[in-house]
């Protein structure tokens, strides 16, 4: 399944060679950072609401959202959802308190 996330990424990198008025992740990638900031925002906030609304359907939805905008993000910094995976590949060897340990190094 993790393919999907890589089919995603081909996709927005095609995007960046869209134009605005013809694609959405384009008009996003055009109005810059701050906007897709903003999105991530606004879909983190509709992932709780829908978790705390308790219908999985709806959780399953935003957090489509919300993964949709992050995927955006990192294709706009240059990054991909290998440089995500692998960090989290990574973690696996080691408990919360050593991953946290590590981070305050
Ligand atoms: N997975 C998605 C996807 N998920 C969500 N969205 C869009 O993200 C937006 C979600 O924002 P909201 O829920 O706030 O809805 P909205 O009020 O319509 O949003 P705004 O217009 O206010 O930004 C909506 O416009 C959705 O259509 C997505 N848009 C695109 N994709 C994928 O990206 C590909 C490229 O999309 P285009 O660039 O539009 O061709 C598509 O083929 C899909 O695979």
């Amino acid at each position: 399944m993790s393919d999907v996330l890589q089919q995603l990424a081909q996709i927005l990198e095609q995007r960046k060679l869209e134009t605005a008025d013809k694609s959405y992740v384009a008009s996003l990638y055009a109005k810059g950072l701050d906007s897709i900031l903003k999105k991530i925002g606004e879909e983190a906030t509709e992932t709780v609401i829908a978790a705390k609304g308790g219908d999985k359907k709806q959780i399953i939805y935003e957090t489509a959202d919300l993964w949709f905008h992050c995927m955006v993000l990192l294709a706009d910094q240059g990054l991909g959802p290998d440089d995500v995976l692998q960090e989290l590949q990574r973690r696996f060897g080691l408990s919360g308190l050593e991953e946290k340990a590590q981070r305050n190094k």
